[in-house]
């Protein structure tokens, strides 16, 4: 991704990191108070239920008793027995004996006008009939629930029903599971109490929060208005927002904490090597004395997304740094037999020389890659040349066990940019080297009057004592080129032949080079006597 897009995106999850939170803070704090009130409702319906159970088992059981009353109907000890019963039952504000459907006596005596029963609403499956609202001369014009049984009634308050600890703004209604609404608490909204009758359920809409309770043939009904609990929700907030408040605050450091590292260039570099960004690019090696292109070394390029390509020098020494050279080094030894492995495998005169790090020569692990990437590939392991810097050499004791199995295996290897590096000759002259490699820096003098000019030939000199092929690097002008031969060189690469090129324009060139000089030697190796196998080894 370009680092513009990385910005972008940056910008774009900050902005939510910043609004996310605050609107779940918001969000949150509704759901908890909605929750919290619909759980309140809830528990109201159900006291409402547990006081209606109560009450109309009280004034069942008053009437039941009544019922077994075997007193002279409306003599003194009847109304007496009758009195004693609504003195002793807490919901039963009167009873009355009826013959036929005219009230003979009650609890206060007998009536002095002539007092009807009035109409039974419904019958609960135990046989009680039910009056909603009776208007009784005792009540004052208060509608009254009224109970029957046989020849007896009660009067309950239905304020009884609903008697729980509700706020003001609470509504409560208690209703038959036949729908018929027998107390009301609080004017509650008539047309949402006949929907919630039809279909009990907890919950919200538009403008109610609401909850039902069920029990024993009743419905309890309770609701509030969501006007309400949004005003309410001022203390939430306010608890919530500073919450919120920290969390986006974490989100947005999180989110730029994230890009910096992702923008970094390790950062970078790691994406690249998880989304296998790494190309191979092949610069030819030249024979000097005939022209013949005997090979390439295989550089590898970092190509962006964008289709730019990345020299190796600009993230190398943070590879190496990192560790993330060796998973780089395994896409180029991928590259390599995926580029030119039939064209390696038609032409064994062909050879690719593979860049190692310090770490693949001091670990080895290297050669194990290589294997596995040539077994059923048809290359052969002498056209893989390894080649490793001054730096790969420090560590003498690995480097010389790394080199011994790899030559053993069949490679032959390469010290690259010698002379820049801190190398003791007196180690180079112990490990089993085919070539040296002359770095850049040192043909750039070639035919010019510098400090370093005379250091060339020493380096040529020394490899010639240690009996190494030589590889001149960086070779832009015939003269170098002249010179070098003169000298006894017999390998060189550089711009005066080629640029690294892609796979495809490699082939060309190294075809277009056998066509006119014609096939190189199958074997650039060193004669050392042979090493004995490693342990383990086959
Ligand atoms: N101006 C000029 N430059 C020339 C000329 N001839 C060759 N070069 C450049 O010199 C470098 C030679 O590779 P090197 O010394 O192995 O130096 C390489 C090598 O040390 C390292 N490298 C490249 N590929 C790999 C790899 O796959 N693994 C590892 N570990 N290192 C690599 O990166 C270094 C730089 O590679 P490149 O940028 O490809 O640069 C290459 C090549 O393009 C010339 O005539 N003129």
């Amino acid at each position: 991704m370009e680092r513009s897009h990385i910005v972008a995106v940056t910008s774009v999850l900050a902005a939510l990191g910043a609004i996310l939170p605050i609107v779940a803070a918001f969000y949150l704090s509704w759901s908890v108070a909605t929750s919290r009130e619909e759980t309140r409702l809830s528990r109201l319906a159900e006291y409402a239920i547990m006081r209606t159970n109560t009450a109309f088992g009280e004034a069942t059981s008053a009437l039941k008793s009544a019922d077994q009353f075997s007193f002279t109907p409306c003599s003194q000890q009847h109304i007496a027995a009758m009195r004693a019963l609504v003195v002793n039952t807490r919901s039963v504000e009167d009873i009355g004996y009826f013959e036929g459907d005219a009230l003979k006596c009650s609890s206060w005596g007998k009536p002095e006008t002539s007092v009807g029963r009035g109409q039974v609403d419904f019958t609960t499956a135990s046989g009680i009939g039910v009056s909603a609202r009776v208007h009784p001369t005792i009540s004052n014009g208060r509608a009254m629930l009224g109970f029957r049984y046989r020849s007896y009634s009660v009067l309950t308050d239905p304020a009884r029903l609903v008697d729980v600890l509700a706020t003001p703004d609470t509504r409560l209604a208690i209703a038959s599971d036949t729908g018929t609404l027998v107390s009301e608490l609080n004017n509650p909204d008539a047309s949402l109490i006949k929907r919630l009758i039809e279909h009990t359920q907890t919950g919200t809409d538009a403008d109610n929060l609401f909850a039902t309770a069920t029990g024993s043939g009743w419905i309890a009904i309770a609701t509030s208005s969501r006007a309400l609990l949004l005003k309410d929700l001022g203390r939430e907030r306010l608890l919530l927002l500073p919450l919120g408040a920290i969390v986006a605050a974490l989100m947005v450091g999180l989110v730029f904490w994230l890009s910096r590292r992702r923008l970094s260039p390790l950062g970078e570099l790691s994406i690249a090597v998880q989304r296998r960004e790494f190309i191979v690019h092949y610069q030819p090696l030249i024979e000097m004395k005939t022209g013949i292109c005997v090979g390439a070394e295989a550089l590898v390029r970092w190509r962006r997304p964008d289709g730019s390509l990345v020299r190796p020098d600009t993230f190398i020494p943070l590879a190496e740094e990192s560790g993330l050279i060796q998973a780089i080094t395994d896409q180029v030894i991928g590259g390599v037999i995926k580029d030119l492995g039939p064209v390696l495998v038609a032409d064994r005169s062909l050879h690719i020389a593979i860049n190692l790090s310090a770490d693949d020569i001091k670990s080895g692990r290297v050669l194990p890659v290589i294997q596995a990437a040539l077994a059923n590939s048809g290359v052969l392991t002498e056209q893989i040349w390894l080649e490793a810097t001054e730096r790969g050499f420090m560590d003498v004791k690995s480097a010389r066990a790394t080199i011994e199995e790899a030559r053993r295996l069949g490679h032959s290897v390469a010290i690259d940019d010698f002379g820049t590096g801190y190398s003791s000759l007196q180690y180079i002259q112990d490990l089993p080297l085919d070539a040296l490699k002359i770095d850049k820096s040192f043909i750039d003098t070639v035919g010019l009057v510098s400090a370093t000019s005379a250091v060339t030939p020493h380096i040529i000199d020394i490899a010639k004592s240690l009996n190494l092929y030589i590889v001149a690097e960086g070779i832009e002008r015939q003269e170098q080129a002249d010179y070098l031969l003169a000298r006894g060189v017999q390998y060189g690469q550089g711009w005066l032949y080629s640029k690294a090129l892609p796979a495809p324009e490699f082939i060309a060139f190294y075809n277009d080079s056998k066509r006119v000089h014609g096939a190189g030697p199958t074997v650039i190796r060193r004669d050392i006597p042979e090493v004995p196998p490693a342990v383990g080894g086959d």
